[in-house]
């Protein structure tokens, strides 16, 4: 799928990434790599736009999660499917949800970890038990395409391996920005990386793996 062609991304007046073309196949499972400030987020929230334009179904992993802190694991859970449904419906979810969609946001809170966890508020959790719920929630909604901004940041490496074991069953395009570069080399089947506001590479993971190192050099 053609997905970004564009001049130039970025905020008002100030441009963060220049010249980008971006197409994706179905099955790529893509890692966005680079600096901080490269320009990930902004690259994930332009491809967020351009699957939306296509009518494509989306999970998205914000980098601060988007999570209600008040609400439940459970309910945050449940609320990944808000936009599938009516106003009536949400709102009965969330007083009180129907019987088939809370057995399969607790299935999904178990994978996870987090069944002891299900009915606490969110604002009491750990910052890897969030994630946990914000990743729960992306795998509750599903779809052709999941968007993540440094989806397994919190989680410790035992963790992000069956983590990432997850996501890749459960979406079959993937495209995540990543700071830990041993989670990104076996999530990933492709490598595109930021660099002085342009995609400096993009190919399979193995073969341009060697030139990582330069993405980060001062
Ligand atoms: N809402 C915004 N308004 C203006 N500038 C922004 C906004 N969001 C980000 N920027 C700027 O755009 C540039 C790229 O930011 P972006 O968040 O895309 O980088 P990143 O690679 O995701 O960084 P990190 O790894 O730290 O999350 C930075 O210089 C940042 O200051």
């Amino acid at each position: 799928m053609q997905l970004l062609t564009s001049a130039q991304l970025g905020y008002d007046a100030t441009p963060v990434l220049r010249d980008v073309t971006l197409s994706v196949a179905p099955g790529d499972k893509v890692v966005l790599l680079g600096r901080s400030g490269a320009g990930k987020s902004t690259l994930l929230a332009a491809l967020h736009q351009a699957l939306l334009a296509q009518g494509r179904r989306v999970a998205l992993m914000p980098q601060d999660h988007a999570l209600v802190p008040q609400l439940s694991a459970l309910r945050n859970v449940l609320m990944g499917r808000l936009d599938d449904h009516g106003a009536f419906y949400n709102l009965t979810t969330l007083i009180r949800p129907r019987r088939r969609d809370r057995q399969h946001a607790l299935a999904i809170l178990a994978q996870v970890g987090l069944t002891a966890e299900a009915d606490r508020p969110v604002e009491s959790l750990s910052g890897g038990q969030k994630q946990r719920v914000a990743l729960a929630r992306a795998l509750f909604r599903g779809g052709d395409v999941l968007l993540g901004d440094e989806p397994l940041s919190a989680v410790d490496p035992a963790q992000a391996e069956h983590l990432a074991r997850l996501l890749r069953q459960a979406f079959p395009t993937a495209i995540l920005a990543m700071h830990d570069l041993d989670t990104a080399r076996s999530f990933g089947t492709r490598l595109i990386g930021l660099r002085q506001g342009q995609i400096r590479i993009d190919g399979p993971i193995d073969a341009v793996w060697d030139r990582v190192e330069a993405l980060y050099a001062r």
